[in-house]
């Protein structure tokens, strides 16, 4: 095991912070000396570095934590950053959300014309903490959240092909982590095989080494028949895995990436949400408050029990990584990728959502051995097009390929509605998209 790794967290003000930095720490497989904090917004960076100091306080971990806005401190001679970041923050999620529901369109972060308002913002962002993080760390890996993940990671492959750099999503888990619940199983035991972009992909099987057979058709028929057991607390969570089975009920063979509702079912889910209260106000009213209210239960010493950031899935699975990479461990994950066959009816130039063995190289993809269906690779094929025409428009400040990219979008019935929704995503993303001309 190497000892003494030095990690970053950037975007650390985020309150999935807590849980990333809980799952480094208990970790056997990793030996961690140093975490530093990076944030570009001092009060969040400062919120945070409270809440951190508590938990390591509390349970007595030996590390070192230090918060910064200077990415020189942050990243120098790091051996890993784990990126975070929104670019533009809650504000402008709440705007990605809204202006297309205005229209009778989706308005969500990662999908639709919303995800590519978000897309136009992130990427900027991105690419110059690529830039920051490798002036002062160029040996070290990134290990990516930041979405929307497809663009980014899109993004990536043309401007820093050989980048050390893992792009990872936590849905695939989720979805499973929801199905072992509802049903009974345990997610250690299974080998998937899942295919598609990120946040637009579908299982081909799920084989259990336990019950020694692949166990996807028997989890397609209880989900039609009873559907998923939702606890969720939060209301826009819970209608996702409520809703789930309508995509079972249509299209029963393989089970789908729960995102791909607002693509099949965008009529019905405009019809069902709230045009003036989003996922965003839900954030800003639940997650962005909590941090608020445990710095101020820390600063008064007051209900310090009711604290209650713990190590969550989301970490876990980041952080595993980190320990596949550093132990050289071969362990497989979901990572999205550059295809070049692994998918191998489906083109080259574009990057994935795979099944990988992580290893100190990084991600090494499994190749299908099948052609995926031809309803699914229509689906992408029409994805991958939009979102790699908007990534040509981020290069390019060309506006003839943002509009081709925005008409293109399978949440869009037409030029005209694109072309306005465009115009207004212009106006409101001034300073944080590229100028588009
Ligand atoms: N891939 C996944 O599966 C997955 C899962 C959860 C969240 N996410 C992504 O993680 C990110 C954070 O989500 P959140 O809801 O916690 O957001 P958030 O807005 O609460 O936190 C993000 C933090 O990033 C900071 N930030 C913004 N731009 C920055 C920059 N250029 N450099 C450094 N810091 C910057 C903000 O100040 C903020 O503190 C988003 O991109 C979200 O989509 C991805
Ligand atoms: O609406 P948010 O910001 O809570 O979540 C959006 C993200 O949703 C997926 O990830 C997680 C989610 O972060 C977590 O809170 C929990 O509910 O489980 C989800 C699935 O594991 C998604 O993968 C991310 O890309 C989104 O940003
Ligand atoms: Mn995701």
């Amino acid at each position: 095991m190497k000892k003494g790794l030095k990690v970053a967290v950037a975007g650390a003000g985020s309150g999935h912070t807590p849980g990333i930095v809980l799952s480094l720490l208990n970790h056997d497989e990793l030996d961690i000396d140093e975490i530093r904090l990076y944030d570009i917004e001092k009060e969040r960076n400062d919120d945070m570095n409270i809440i951190i100091n508590f938990l390591i306080k509390k349970d007595n971990y030996k590390i070192s934590i230090m918060s910064t806005e200077d990415p020189k401190e942050a990243f120098e001679d790091v051996d890993f950053v784990f990126s975070q970041i929104r670019v533009g923050g809650m504000k402008m999620r709440e705007m990605d959300e809204k202006i297309p529901l205005k229209y009778g369109l989706i308005g969500q972060e990662t999908c639709g014309l919303g995800g590519f308002s978000y897309a136009l913002r992130s990427m900027n962002g991105f690419l110059d903490l690529v830039e920051k993080i490798h002036t002062y760390a160029p040996d070290c890996w990134i290990l990516n959240y930041t979405n929307p993940e497809t663009i980014i990671a899109e993004s990536v492959r043309r401007k820093y092909p050989n980048l050390k750099i893992i792009n990872a999503c936590d849905m695939t888990i989720g979805i499973e982590d929801m199905i072992c619940k509802s049903f009974d199983y345990d997610r250690k035991n299974w080998i998937p095989v899942y295919y598609g972009l990120n946040h637009f992909g579908f299982y081909n099987s799920i084989y259990d080494r336990k019950l020694n057979r692949d166990v996807m058709p028997e989890i397609i028929e209880k989900i039609k028949s009873e559907g998923l057991y939702v606890d969720d607390e939060e209301e826009s969570w819970a209608k996702t895995w409520t809703r789930y089975k309508n995509l079972l009920e249509y299209f029963p063979s393989n089970l789908p990436n729960n995102y791909l509702e607002y693509y099949l079912f965008s009529e019905q889910i405009v019809e069902q949400s709230n045009k003036d209260y989003t996922r965003a106000n839900e954030i800003m009213d639940g997650r962005l408050k909590k941090i608020k209210q445990t710095v101020r239960k820390i600063e008064n010493n007051k209900d310090l029990n009711t604290i209650d950031y713990e190590s969550s899935s989301h970490g876990n699975y980041i952080v595993d990584i980190c320990a596949s990479i550093i132990n050289n461990k071969n362990e497989r994950f979901m990572i999205i990728v550059p295809n070049k066959g692994a998918i191998r009816n489906f083109r080259d130039d574009v990057v994935v959502e795979i099944p990988c063995y992580i290893n100190k190289n990084g991600a090494e993809p499994i190749s299908l051995r099948f052609d995926i269906p031809d309803f699914h690779k229509g689906l992408m094929e029409a994805q991958v097009a939009s979102e790699k025409l908007l990534v040509d428009a981020f290069f390019e400040n060309s506006y003839q390929k943002a509009l081709e990219a925005f008409t293109l979008n399978q949440t869009v019935p037409n030029a005209k509605l694109a072309k306005e929704v465009l115009d207004e995503f212009i106006v409101v993303n001034k300073g944080y998209w590229p100028e588009l001309s």
